[in-house]
């Protein structure tokens, strides 16, 4: 099917405007979220298209020149929009460098045929490929939507190539932007798919990033950026239920700073978080990649030690109590020393365990350390069968 090549351009501006205009409107709100670059980029494309749409009725550094500048200043914003979506600094210069050799190649090859149509080519091609390689690189990063870019730069690779071997073949003669054959229905539709797939990806990938920034939200505190409270009891959860089906150890630590309040009394409640931020830290680089730590409480940390009995636990603890003790906390010029009370369970957990109860325990054990005189470590008794 062939379609009518002036009408496609001016039905994919006129999409282009109305996605810029939605982009731009949505973008307001956040500045950083890389919607505005989008919209930006969308704008380019939409009136990249307008000129398109305008060959042969005003002079060719306007359609052809002006037109293809734009349209690889589309492709900047939208690489631009692909950073800020990752909180990456832009790079603006180097991106917007590409456009700007489209405008200065153009004015000098404009009125040639093959080469400025090469030069044009071959710009877009390299600005594809930046996106696709920044693209690459975030998609480790989760979500689906990088695979529209994707998709998208590769469709607009292929369109581009299709082109540059036409013009090696000395077929660019069927090119024109006012002649309608089946290479330019291909061609331009191409277009089209490009400028759906880099603006719905770029706008999915935008919302990947919030959600999972939200999710981090949810489930790390906030202060020391260890699993908080939901999180670590989720986690407990599932631990306890893999040991219990295992028929493995697992032990449960509940970590209390001792005398804590004294230090935000005599240092203030910055020093006080100063702490907490260097002992989580200090305990979460101390402790195994498969040990889990969450912050508990105010100055309580609950540490699961899967796999783990009773001697190993006590070991693991203790070891974590030398950690602490060589090195204190800094806040500014002083130096705060802190040691911490914990209370062990530890065991294969039967039927009639819950987490609840484990912790409870755990608790208890917890409350005999800090009553001996804190800086110690008390276990649960074993149960009964
Ligand atoms: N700076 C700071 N302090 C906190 C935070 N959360 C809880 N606290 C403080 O931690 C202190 C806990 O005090 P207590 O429960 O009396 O315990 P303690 O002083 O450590 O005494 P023992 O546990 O009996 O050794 C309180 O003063 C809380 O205000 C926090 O996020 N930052």
């Amino acid at each position: 099917m062939i379609f009518n090549t002036p009408t496609i351009f001016a039905s994919v501006a006129l999409v282009a405007l109305i996605m810029a205009f939605c982009l731009i409107l949505v973008g307001q709100e956040n500045k950083r979220d890389g919607m505005r670059a989008g919209g930006a980029g969308l704008l380019a494309h939409a009136l990249a298209y307008c000129c398109f749409t305008l060959y042969g009725q005003v002079p060719l550094w306007l359609t052809y020149g002006v037109g293809n500048t734009l349209l690889a200043l589309a492709l900047a914003f939208y690489a631009a929009s692909l950073l800020r979506i990752h909180g990456q600094p832009v790079p603006w210069a180097r991106i917007f460098s590409l456009p700007l050799l489209m405008a200065v190649a153009l004015t000098a090859l404009i009125d040639t045929r093959e080469p400025r149509m090469f030069a044009a080519c071959l710009v877009l091609i390299l600005q594809c490929l930046l996106i696709m390689a920044w693209t690459w690189r975030y998609a480790r990063n989760g979500g689906r939507a990088y695979l529209l870019l994707l998709i998208g730069g590769g469709i607009s690779l292929i369109g581009l190539l299709l082109r540059v071997a036409a013009i090696a073949t000395g077929a660019a003669a069927d090119l024109p932007y006012n002649v309608s054959n089946l290479r330019q229905t291909v061609s331009v539709s191409i277009g089209t798919v490009t400028v759906m797939m880099f603006s719905l990806g770029l706008v999915l990938m935008a919302k990947e990033r919030s959600e999972a920034a939200l999710r981090d939200m949810a489930l790390h505190d906030a202060l020391t950026g260890i699993a908080n409270r939901r999180a670590i009891l989720e986690t407990f959860e599932r631990e306890l239920e893999r040991s219990r089906r295992a028929g493995t150890a697992l032990t449960i630590a509940l970590l209390d700073i001792d005398h804590f309040k004294l230090v935000n009394d005599t240092h203030g409640h910055l020093a006080g978080d100063a702490v907490l931020q260097q002992a989580a830290a200090l305990l979460r680089q101390r402790l195994r990649q498969s040990d889990e730590i969450g912050r508990y409480g105010g100055e309580e940390f609950l540490i699961l030690l899967p796999d783990t009995g009773g001697d190993g636990a006590l070991t693991v603890i203790n070891e974590l109590r030398t950690a602490v003790a060589a090195q204190p906390a800094c806040f500014g010029d002083l130096v705060l020393s802190y040691r911490f009370s914990s209370g062990l369970w530890c065991g294969v957990p039967g039927p009639g365990d819950s987490s609840d109860s484990l912790i409870a325990q755990a608790d208890a054990a917890l409350y005999e350390a800090k009553a001996a005189g804190r800086d110690s470590v008390r276990m649960a008794p074993a149960r009964r069968s």
